[in-house]
């Protein structure tokens, strides 16, 4: 297991890690107990990601430039572990007035401070870490920590033949692991491929669309129409990739849902979580065709991020639209992805 799977599960399982030169821990997972342990003076500054340091208004102490940029923020007599857990928290923004005064500053060893907040992201907690006085803890280096956001080693772990119902087609799956993070993604193999590029769907994990038939996304139903569009060809491969929530996990993703029950759009609520608007890594796809033997691809799509990821990779793509009726709940959504994201007709 990479140091950086290691750090990740660490992370979430509330312990320190050191990146680079900064020693941290969850704000999300670590205990009063941990805190007293590591920190006992409780002075243990804050490092936030640059999206939430702009969020809860410090925005105005940064270059407009930098805004991506994370910061670390000093403690206060006033900020206690209490208090630091609600400022990180987007929930608690609409009840109460801002919080402060609060002064932001460049993170000693900014490599260290991304590496650690790619790291809390890909163990789906908040963009939020304490930064400890320095010990002896699990330790990864900053670069291995950044890469860890763009897998390009995958390699298949066991494959099988997975009868489907509505597809009438020979059907395999096949487990892949990428090395960068030790996350597991699969691939579903269709039938069989024929002479031309196969018909390929990049679907992001979502197991409230995918499994409950939740209605704020379209998800569900593009998941299945991409299996009988393979199906009615004969062939195709679905990538079915582990990044829920556009890259932020389940919990954050469900955070930004209660921000949108008060009234954000999608892109902000990420923003306010402290992520950017999307946070997926494609290049992964690109290594998973390729480890499938595959080079040039048939892509059912809307969204142009995904064609220019594979591009990057080195796979050749050309669009197939991927459109499928609205509901009520989700056409402000898709309509936002248009507005915002550059989605395409
Ligand atoms: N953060 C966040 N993620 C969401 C939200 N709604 C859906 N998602 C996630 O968005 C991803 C949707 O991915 P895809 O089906 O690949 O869709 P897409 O990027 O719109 O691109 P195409 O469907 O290919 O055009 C899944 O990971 C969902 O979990 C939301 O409001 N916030
Ligand atoms: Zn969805």
């Amino acid at each position: 297991m990479s140091k950086a799977a290691q750090a990740i599960a660490a992370l979430r399982a509330g312990r320190a890690v050191t990146v680079g030169t900064l020693t941290v821990a969850a704000v999300e997972t670590a205990t009063d107990d941990l805190l007293a342990m590591l920190d006992p003076e409780g002075s243990a500054p804050i490092l936030l990601s640059g999206e939430r340091a702009s969020a809860i208004g410090l925005g105005n102490q940064r270059e407009a430039a930098n805004s991506h940029a994370p910061v670390v923020i000093a403690r206060r007599d006033w900020l206690d572990a209490r208090a630091v857990r609600a400022l990180v928290d987007p929930a608690q923004d609409f009840g109460r007035f801002s919080a402060g005064p609060l002064a932001s500053e460049a993170p000693g060893d900014l490599e260290a401070a991304r590496g650690a907040l790619v790291l809390a992201r890909l163990a789906g907690l908040m963009p939020a870490l304490w930064v400890l006085p320095a010990q002896a803890a699990l330790a990864v280096e900053s670069s291995e920590a950044t890469k860890a956001a763009s897998r390009s080693h995958v390699s298949i772990v066991s494959r099988a033949q997975l009868p489907v119902n509505g597809l009438e087609v020979p059907t395999q799956i096949v487990v892949m692991r990428a090395e960068e993070d030790g996350s597991e993604h699969v691939a579903l193999l269709v039938g069989a491929p024929g002479g031309r590029p196969p018909l390929v769907r990049l679907h992001s994990e979502c197991l409230t669309g995918d499994v409950f038939g939740s209605l704020k996304c379209d998800c569900g139903p593009q998941l299945r129409a991409a299996m009988q569009l393979m199906e009615q060809e004969g062939a195709g491969i679905l990538l079915y990739l582990r990044q829920e929530g556009r890259g932020i996990g389940l919990a954050n993703k469900i955070r930004a849902y209660a921000l949108q029950d008060r009234g954000l759009d999608t892109v902000e609520a990420n923003l306010r979580l402290g992520f950017g608007d999307d946070e997926r890594d494609f290049g992964l796809a690109a290594a998973m065709l390729r480890a499938l033997g595959v080079s040039e691809v048939r892509l059912m799509t809307n969204n142009p991020a995904k064609l220019e990821g594979l591009a990057q990779a080195g796979i050749v793509a050309t669009r197939v639209p991927h459109h499928l009726p609205t509901n009520p709940h989700n056409a402000h959504y898709l309509a936002t992805k248009k507005a915002k994201s550059g989605h395409l007709d």
